[in-house]
């Protein structure tokens, strides 16, 4: 075995309307090794979500997996039966959704939405659950006595560390976090990414970490891939492609969010209007590097738009 978590191999991800059919994921492969933080970045509806849907097997019609196989730990994710699922989510792979933490039940306080995931999951008693979701609050560094709240009595970034908490609670081998830190602002996002660092590093599970933020992404993770209207544009080890993208839309990513540290530096947009026409599949650049490749006449266009 290769030591990888998660393989996805040529995944394809069709969305069937009544006018046409979306290709949102288009013949995606990468895989996620143990303790591995994977970063998958890219502009708004090029298919993120869809990729970390597939794997948690949530995509329902009008989505529909056209093509590719997802395996996790050696099982055929898509394979598994309705029993298998229950068993596999949250206990093996957790998500954490975009504005997850608007999503904790008003009604319902923090030590009875996080004990009920033990009671649920290990039918353990309620008074064990209680304990465990303690535990669990410890380790998002929250006081106990927050198990009493309601989430409206959290701020935004303790709702948001209690769902990440919540993800973890049957330790999974493998948390999606996507766009976790979204609706917070810069100094609590920090927070947010500095807890799942500290989390990930003592729990030892692997991450799958979808984001639009380039920063974000290059600090967090070990491995990434830049994606562009439902392929994969390049990939490789993170430090590599912040520091030597090869492809331009990678560099147009890259100069669209201002650095959270260093020197102030001019942010570039992409105009309105520049697409790439077709994308090929990626090639070995580097040891270690892929990219996809460029048709001269996308070239010539980025190149002109990128020194403008
Ligand atoms: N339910 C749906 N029906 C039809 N098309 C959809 C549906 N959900 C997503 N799509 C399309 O699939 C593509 C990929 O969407 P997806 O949400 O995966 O992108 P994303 O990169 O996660 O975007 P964002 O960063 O905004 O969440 C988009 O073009 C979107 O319009």
């Amino acid at each position: 075995m290769s030591g990888s978590v998660l393989e996805v191999r040529d995944l394809v991800v069709t969305y069937t309307g009544d006018v046409r059919t979306t290709t949102a994921v288009d013949h995606v492969s990468f895989s996620i090794g143990e303790r591995e933080i994977f970063g998958l970045a890219g502009e708004s509806g090029c298919g993120k979500s869809t990729i970390a849907n597939a794997v948690m097997r949530l995509l329902t019609y009008p989505a529909r997996i056209d093509a590719g196989s997802i395996s996790f730990g050696g099982q055929d994710v898509l394979g598994l039966s309705a029993a298998e699922l229950r068993r596999f989510r949250w206990s093996q792979v957790a998500m954490v959704f975009q504005s997850a933490m608007n999503s904790l039940n008003p009604v319902l306080t923090i030590g009875e939405q996080m004990g009920d995931i033990f009671t649920e999951h290990t039918g353990c008693t309620r008074r064990s659950a209680r304990a465990q979701a303690g535990e669990l609050l410890d380790l998002v560094q929250i006081d106990r006595s927050r198990l009493r709240s309601y989430p409206h009595q959290l701020s935004g970034g303790m709702r948001q560390r209690v769902v990440i908490a919540m993800a973890v609670a049957l330790r999974p081998r493998l948390l999606i976090l996507d766009e976790p830190t979204t609706a917070l602002d810069v100094v609590v996002q920090q927070e947010i990414m500095a807890q799942i660092a500290q989390l990930q590093a003592e729990l030892g599970f692997s991450v799958l970490f979808i984001t639009h933020d380039m920063s974000l992404m290059v600090e967090l993770s070990d491995q990434m891939a830049v994606m562009y209207a439902g392929r994969f544009v390049e990939q490789g080890p993170s430090a590599a492609l912040m520091h030597h993208p090869v492809h331009p839309y990678t560099r147009a990513l890259m100069n669209a969010f201002p650095p959270l540290t260093g020197p102030r530096v001019p942010l570039a947009g992409l105009a309105e209007g520049v697409r790439f026409r077709d994308i090929g599949d990626l090639a070995e650049v580097a040891p270690g590097r892929w990219a996809a490749p460029l048709s001269d006449a996308d070239r010539v266009r980025f190149e002109k738009e990128m020194s403008a």
